[in-house]
């Protein structure tokens, strides 16, 4: 497969820090280093400030990576008549911030570690004599009110009336006159350094995405994690289980499945539907249990008859996934919804089979998707809200084993509890898929839908922090 002739899929604009932080996880998944992207990000600067022909460039430092870009700005600058960095001698640093320190000690270049804003009301005299003032203190990782020392840096640079050439994005309240963001732009008016960051890592899932997730506050209560309902069963039982397990495992508190089947399983909440199908009788039910869920699954195993309820369900739902059965005309449309389906059921969605090819496959889920965001699942899964596409490509062919669709749409409902649609269909296919694949490492094509739950959690919660 070829993504040359996929770049229409590149998104434009300003973006922020988490989606940057999830193509930079992806770049690196795809073999960039995170120093190597660093070096390429500072190149960039370090060219936009030797081109003003400064003879003293003064580098604000922070202890991140943005500190680290600072560092390489610095390492390129060294020929020039004076280059001084200052950097907070406190806290943590990251890896590749380290790094960049330890090379710059070996560099033509000032080196100034300033604990306090004394610390820096003792250098006034670098601020004053500067030509160009690089601020690389804060930039994506900035979160909360500034602390020192980076306040009276801040004041110290905007007093100086030098031109302060911001790295990524500027440090909070520092008066930036270029600001040279990396990738894309973080702010309006930024000038954007290409990095070098491959295609793929934007508009294909990837590990960087996990980073999306919100990590769960300390002493968080019951059902923090999400509460999903699932609505299914009748002609199939088993599906609407499948999809519960896979909510569980992808994080919900609590799960209530609403089916005529019961399948016992302990850690979920059997609401009973009473018949062998669910019908608009049990619609009172229904409704009560969608009022208090945070997301609503809904179709697996339902049959063809039970629609009036799903468009019922839709109604009331605020967020809602639906799948298999439910995804019939008229369309069900939730307040915020995904659709979960295989080529035959977006054909019947749409009237038209979806092209093979990956690029025009892109466009006719893009165009199809007006009412809510669809996944359409396939050896490469097309993700699209009707203005953004993302592909997946992450699965084996072991997984056309019955019941993997189902166990995707309850990961979906899980992270639907929080996250955007477009998001959490993208994210649950890569999850969905690398479930797959563990499972398969073990049992090849004997591996069950059933095999894969126990998988999501390495896959979503267990992966190492980013550099
Ligand atoms: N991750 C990557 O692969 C790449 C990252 N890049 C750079 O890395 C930056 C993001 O790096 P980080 O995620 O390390 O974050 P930052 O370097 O933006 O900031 C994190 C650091 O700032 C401190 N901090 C955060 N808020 C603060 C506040 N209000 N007051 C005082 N200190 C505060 C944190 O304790 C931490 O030490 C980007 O903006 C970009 O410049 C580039 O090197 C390109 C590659
Ligand atoms: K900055």
């Amino acid at each position: 497969m070829t993504t040359e002739d996929m770049r229409e899929f590149l998104e434009t604009g300003v973006i922020d820090a988490g989606r940057m932080r999830a193509i930079e996880g992806n770049a690196v998944a795809l073999g960039y280093p995170s120093l190597l992207m660093m070096e390429s990000a500072g190149r960039a600067v370090a060219d936009t400030v030797l081109a003003r022909g400064p003879s003293r460039v003064l580098v604000l430092c922070g202890r991140g990576n943005n500190g680290g870009d600072g560092m390489v700005v610095a390492r390129y600058l060294q020929h020039l008549d004076a280059v001084d960095v200052v950097y907070p001698d406190c806290g943590t640093t990251t890896p590749s911030a380290a790094a960049q320190l330890a090379l710059l000690r070996h560099c033509s270049v000032a080196l100034h570690p300033v604990r306090c804003a004394a610390d820096v009301e003792a250098l006034s005299r670098l601020f004053e004599e500067a030509d160009v003032i690089i601020d690389a203190m804060l930039g994506t990782g900035a979160a909360g009110a500034v602390r020192e020392p980076f306040v009276t840096l801040v004041a110290r640079a905007n007093a100086s009336g030098a031109p302060v050439v911001a790295v990524d994005i500027p440090t909070p309240g520092i008066r930036a006159s270029r600001i040279v963001s990396f990738h894309r732009p973080k702010v309006e008016g930024a000038a954007v350094a290409d990095i070098g960051i491959p295609l793929e890592a934007e508009i294909f899932t990837g590990p960087g995405d996990l980073t999306l997730i919100p990590s769960r506050a300390e002493g968080a209560h019951k059902g923090a994690g999400g509460e999903v309902l699932v609505v299914g069963g009748g002609p199939y039982q088993g599906a609407p289980y499948i999809a519960a397990m896979g909510a569980l495992r992808a994080g919900a508190d609590i799960v209530r499945v609403a089916s005529p089947a019961y399948i016992p399983m302990p850690d979920l909440i059997y609401e009973r539907l009473e018949g062998k199908a669910i019908t608009v009788d049990h619609l009172e039910t229904i409704l009560r249990l969608v009022d208090r869920a945070d997301t609503v699954v809904c179709g697996m195993g339902l049959g063809k008859e039970s629609h009036d309820v799903v468009l019922a369900v839709a109604e009331a739902a605020q967020k809602a996934v639906f799948d298999a059965d439910a995804l019939a005309l008229p369309l069900p449309a939730a307040k915020e919804t995904i659709y979960t389906p295989h080529a035959g059921e977006f054909a019947r969605m749409t009237g038209a089979e979806p092209p093979v090819d990956l690029t025009l496959r892109g466009r006719s889920v893009k165009a199809a998707a007006t009412t809510g965001t669809i996944l359409l699942k396939g050896p490469v899964d097309v993700v699209s809200d009707g203005s953004r596409v993302r592909f997946n490509r992450t699965g084996t062919p072991a997984m056309t084993v019955g019941g993997t669709g189902d166990l995707l749409a309850g990961i979906a409902g899980a992270l639907f509890c929080h996250l955007p649609a477009f998001e959490a269909a993208s994210l649950a296919a890569y999850v969905s898929g690398r479930a797959g694949m563990l499972a398969a490492e073990e049992r090849g094509n004997g591996m069950l839908a059933t095999d894969m739950p126990e998988r999501i959690p390495e896959i979503l919660f267990c992966h190492p922090a980013p550099d």
